[in-house]
């Protein structure tokens, strides 16, 4: 694919979420809730949140993309997350996954294992997640062992290509590895995006709320133009956060208002490349 190609893909993603509203649902952690539903509101979407099975279901139904995050379970979660993804299977609708804290529990591993062949559109998650999802499904690239600590990664986001282009070419999806620079792929290609602060690393959620953005404009884009497009929207609006404020509690509300603010050139425009792999 051609990048003037891809950014107008992204471009088109922030433009059209923002006129169509798409109703995403989410299922994800009581850390973050709060945080992931003001950064779909943000990006343009329309978001509701549930805990329970017949909800998720009600969601996958009514909505454009649903938005599945491990973080906090609950046993109700063993029934809710494996029927929202298969509904949304079914339905060929796109859902995003967020395995954070793969490797506490065997919950979390159980629900992890059953929701590969579900096949989610994008997988998103920091670098140590997905060598840990890759290696969960037993996918090249992939380790059970790799060094996930609590919900915190410890590999850098190159160490992570290889199980980031297997576990797209086993979704036929996109995948979405975040750090201090993010990584996204199809499997086909690999684009690099700049941008952010190191304060996204001293407030909780941001990658959970990432991953929620990245639901909206999956409702109405490719998997691969909408990881993107969320990764970039990330990257830009915490650069301009961090030049508005330099500590976590008013930088969080910073970055709020600025992904409120970029525009579809804005985000489009933040820098990526993009290879073939
Ligand atoms: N050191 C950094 N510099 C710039 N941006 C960062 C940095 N660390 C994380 N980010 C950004 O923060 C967001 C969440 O990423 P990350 O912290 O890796 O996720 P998680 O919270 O799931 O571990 C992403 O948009 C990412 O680009
Ligand atoms: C701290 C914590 N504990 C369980 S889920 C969670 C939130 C993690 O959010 P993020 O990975 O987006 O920082
Ligand atoms: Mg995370």
């Amino acid at each position: 694919m051609e990048k003037a190609e891809l950014e107008r893909q992204v471009a088109a993603a922030v433009d059209v979420a923002r006129r169509e509203v798409p109703l995403v649902g989410s299922v994800t952690n009581a850390v973050s809730v709060n945080f992931v539903a003001n950064a779909q509101l943000a990006a343009g979407g329309s978001a509701a949140m549930v805990y329970l099975p017949d909800e998720a279901e009600f969601l996958a139904q009514a909505g454009g993309a649903l938005y599945l995050n491990l973080g906090t379970l609950l046993p109700v979660h063993e029934e809710t997350m494996p029927r929202g993804a298969r509904a949304m299977r079914e339905l060929g609708k796109p859902w995003v996954l967020d395995p954070v804290g793969i490797g506490i529990g065997s919950l979390r591993t159980g629900i992890l294992k059953e929701l590969k062949v579900c096949k989610p559109a994008i997988v998103r998650a920091n670098a140590s997640e997905v060598i840990a999802l890759a290696g969960l499904w037993e996918l090249d690239g992939g380790d059970v062992r790799a060094r996930v600590r609590g919900v915190d990664s410890t590999d850098e986001v190159d160490a992570a290509e290889g199980a980031a282009v297997a576990l797209a070419r086993w979704t036929e999806g996109a995948v979405a590895v975040s750090g201090a620079v993010d990584l996204v792929t199809d499997g086909t290609v690999v684009a690099t995006s700049r941008g952010g602060s190191p304060l996204m690393e001293k407030v909780t959620g941001f990658g959970c709320s990432l991953g929620g953005v990245a639901a909206v404009y999956a409702a109405v884009a490719s998997p691969l133009a909408a990881a993107l497009a969320a990764t970039a929207a990330y990257n830009l609006a915490g650069a301009r956060a961090f030049a508005r404020a330099q500590a976590p509690g008013s930088f969080q509300a910073a970055f709020l208002d600025e992904l409120y603010e970029a525009s579809a050139a804005d985000v489009a425009g933040n820098p990526f490349d993009i290879r073939e792999v």
